[in-house]
């Protein structure tokens, strides 16, 4: 009785000891297999960081798992400002930089800048950005497009962006340019501080909606006009917004893989409705207009006669959003940066307003074409303002073809991301002397004082900015809309502090300035 007790008890004790046994060993499986993924993911991101070591390039040291760009995701600089930083961070003509975990080139010489954009464009056609035709139909858009695909949209795209087109669109621009100086009257009167980007964007988006969605938005009167709150938060400086813009450039396979759309979903659905209800009813009911969505119906009737593949709705709307985000923060800040420069340089706003005056005299009141074309100051100003705060601070570039680079060992192998720092180009003083100063004499064509070579606000050779010529346009016309009636006084410092979410260079603060109407 006894022995089989202990039998028990000791076989008992054995079973917990296998039982604690095995706890124990799958214990230290866990641990080991933990620690063997730590290994493999530490040298991962160790091969994957000293990609510019064993390719020969120097490069700024990346931190893990940020690459070069840790301040973006600590919010403490934009994209932007953080890609400038490393311009100033480095030297050469060519530096090794890391998007996260994307190895890429930052191009610091302005010159082979502009070579890699125009004569050796074929090397260089892509912005490999992220782009998915099935998964995603509105990220196959213009800017995003890769090689033949590209080039067949861009032949379509180009002719809704001629002279002839631009004058076609003024009616519209000036309706809403009075609307604007209706709605900034009574504030001149009342001498009031107004935050002129947040305006000045206004008259912008409700352009773009009238010319390019065919809709009448009234976004000047109202601020939380449907149309532009949601495509101000398409843009805006929400994190999600950010984070998938980001996504589209440093890690487009991210968006490819999970099935995040670049957009915010209901953005999608907002423009996608707008575009498809304009161009259904056009189209049913044989209904013309003088406007953007016209033509693109114009383009995909001639589709079917040229047997070129028709556009599809989907890719109708892809590209009106395009050119709504394209055309609007760019337009916007250059109007508004312009009035920041202009409130801190009472000469050369006197000097602009003289200018404007003499032009509309000429024209008994009227703003033309023509006598926008005509203002040479204003052309000055657009292009200082233009340098000192270019719409996009960066352009980028994919290497579509093995590419040496000339006088030079260095081959820079297809597939490879370039960036290409044209704001830090603007205000490098080899290029731009005294690059801090305003001063838009320096375009003057008989006392030219920069580099050519180093000057491209809207990009260079075949993609370059397809409507810049509508940019300059529609900032021109606001100046003028401005500048003619009211009269303005700064009320913060000159420096401009930018604010560290989004893309583009955005004012921290915004830009407020006391509006008074003119003394004549
Ligand atoms: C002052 C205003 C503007 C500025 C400073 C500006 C600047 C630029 C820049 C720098 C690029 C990239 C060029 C390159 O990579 O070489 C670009 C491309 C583009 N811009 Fe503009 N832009 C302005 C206005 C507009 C407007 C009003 C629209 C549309 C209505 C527009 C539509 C586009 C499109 C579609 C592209 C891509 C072209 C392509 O890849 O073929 N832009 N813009």
């Amino acid at each position: 009785m006894v022995s089989t007790q202990r039998l028990l008890e000791t076989l008992d004790k054995a079973n917990w000891r296998s039982k604690a046994s095995a706890v124990s060993l799958s214990k230290m499986l866990f641990i080991y297999s933990v620690a063997l993924l730590c290994i493999a993911v530490t040298l991962a991101l160790k091969y994957v960081y000293s990609y510019w070591d064993r390719h020969g390039l120097p490069s700024v040291k990346p931190h893990i798992p940020f690459g070069n760009l840790k301040t973006v995701v600590k919010k403490t600089e934009s994209f932007g400002i953080a890609i400038n930083q490393l311009y100033w961070q480095t030297k050469g003509q060519l530096a090794g930089i890391y998007l996260f975990f994307r190895p890429a080139i930052l191009v610091r010489d302005a010159h082979l800048a502009q070579q890699i954009m125009t004569t050796d464009f074929n090397h260089f056609h892509d912005r490999g950005i992220y782009c998915n035709e099935e998964g995603d139909p509105f990220s196959a858009n213009l800017f995003a497009l890769p090689g033949k695909r590209w080039r067949n949209l861009r032949n379509k795209l180009t002719p809704l962006f001629t002279g002839g087109q631009l004058r076609g669109m003024m009616p519209t621009i000036l309706e809403v340019g009075e609307k604007l100086q209706k709605h900034l009257e009574p504030v001149a009167e009342r001498q009031e501080v107004v935050e002129i980007r947040d305006i000045v964007s206004r008259f912008v988006l409700e352009i773009i909606a009238t010319v390019f969605f065919g809709f009448e938005a009234n976004c000047i009167e109202d601020r939380d006009d449907s149309f532009s709150k949601v495509l101000r938060e398409a843009q805006g400086e929400r994190l999600s917004a950010v984070l998938r813009a980001a996504a589209m450039f440093v890690c487009p396979g991210l968006l490819r893989y999970t099935g995040i759309s670049s957009l915010e979903p209901q953005v999608i659905a907002f423009v996608s409705e707008i575009v498809t209800k304009q161009i259904e009813h056009r189209e049913k009911n044989s209904v013309t207009r003088k406007d953007f969505i016209q033509q693109l119906i114009e383009i995909r009737r001639g589709s079917g006669e040229n047997q070129v593949p028709a556009m599809s709705i989907e890719q109708c709307a892809a590209n009106v959003f395009l050119f709504y985000a394209a055309g609007s923060e760019t337009s916007t800040g250059t109007i508004a940066f312009s009035m920041h420069e202009l409130s801190h340089h009472a000469d050369v706003m006197k000097k602009l307003q003289d200018e404007i005056d003499d032009a509309l005299a000429k024209s008994n009141g009227a703003i033309t074409y023509e006598s926008v074309m005509q203002m040479q100051y204003l052309d000055l100003c657009v292009k200082e303002t233009l340098r000192k705060y270019p719409g996009l601070p960066f352009l980028n570039r994919e290497c579509t073809m093995d590419y040496k680079v000339p006088d030079s060992d260095l081959v820079i192998r297809k597939g490879t991301q370039l960036v290409l720092p044209i704001y830090g180009f603007s205000m490098d003083e080899q290029y731009f002397p005294e690059p801090e100063c305003y001063i838009p004499e320096r375009f003057e064509e008989a006392s030219k004082n920069y580099d050519e070579k180093a000057y491209y606000p809207f990009g260079d050779g075949p993609r370059n900015c397809i409507a810049y010529r509508m940019g300059v346009l529609i900032t021109k016309i606001g100046l003028i809309l401005l500048l003619s009636k009211f009269t303005f006084e700064a009320t913060q410092g000159p420096k401009m502090m930018f604010s560290s979410a989004s893309v583009p260079l955005l004012p921290k603060d915004g830009i407020s300035l006391k509006i008074s109407n003119r003394k004549r």
